[in-house]
């Protein structure tokens, strides 16, 4: 089975990150996950995902570092996540996609049922957080 590779946003703002619901009429309904999306064909995944971000969230985003991907089998797909940190540039959030979204803090990121890839990219950034809230700070 041919691996998908898949972007998604750790999108930093006032010191927490959002954190998006799938919809009932999505893949994996209910499950909550960091906004993004499939890399089109030869396309760079920081461009892939400023599209996404604005067709599902109809905001632009400033594209930091990447942390380490996530490869996560489902019985009908192979994925390879690959999560960017970002944070809020411009523009107002509107709800195109998504059944809703909420603003996690570090102690609070496992209030939510996660979309199994996701689960070592919510470790990951819980480890990393103290480090790099203070260089989204800066960089802003
Ligand atoms: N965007 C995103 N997708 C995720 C995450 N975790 C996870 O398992 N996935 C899965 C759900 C989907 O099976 C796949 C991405 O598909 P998608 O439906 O979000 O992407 P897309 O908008 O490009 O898809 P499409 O409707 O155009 O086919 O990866 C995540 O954190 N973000």
């Amino acid at each position: 089975m041919k691996t998908i590779p898949v972007t998604c946003a750790i999108i930093f703002h006032q010191g927490k990150v959002l954190v998006a619901q799938r919809s009932l009429n999505m893949d994996l309904p209910g499950k909550w996950e960091f906004p993004g999306g499939k890399i089109e064909e030869s396309e760079d995944p920081k461009v892939c995902l400023s599209r996404e971000i604005k067709e599902e969230l109809s905001i632009e985003i400033e594209i930091f570092e990447t942390l380490k991907p996530s490869e996560f089998t489902y019985p009908t797909k192979t994925i390879r996540l690959i999560p960017f940190v970002a944070t809020w540039k411009s523009g107002e959030i509107d709800l195109l996609e998504h059944e809703q979204i909420v603003w996690l803090g570090e102690k609070e990121l496992f209030y939510v049922d996660w979309a199994e890839a996701d689960v070592p990219i919510v470790h990951d950034l819980q480890e990393k957080w103290v480090k790099l809230v203070p260089q989204i700070k800066t960089a802003t």
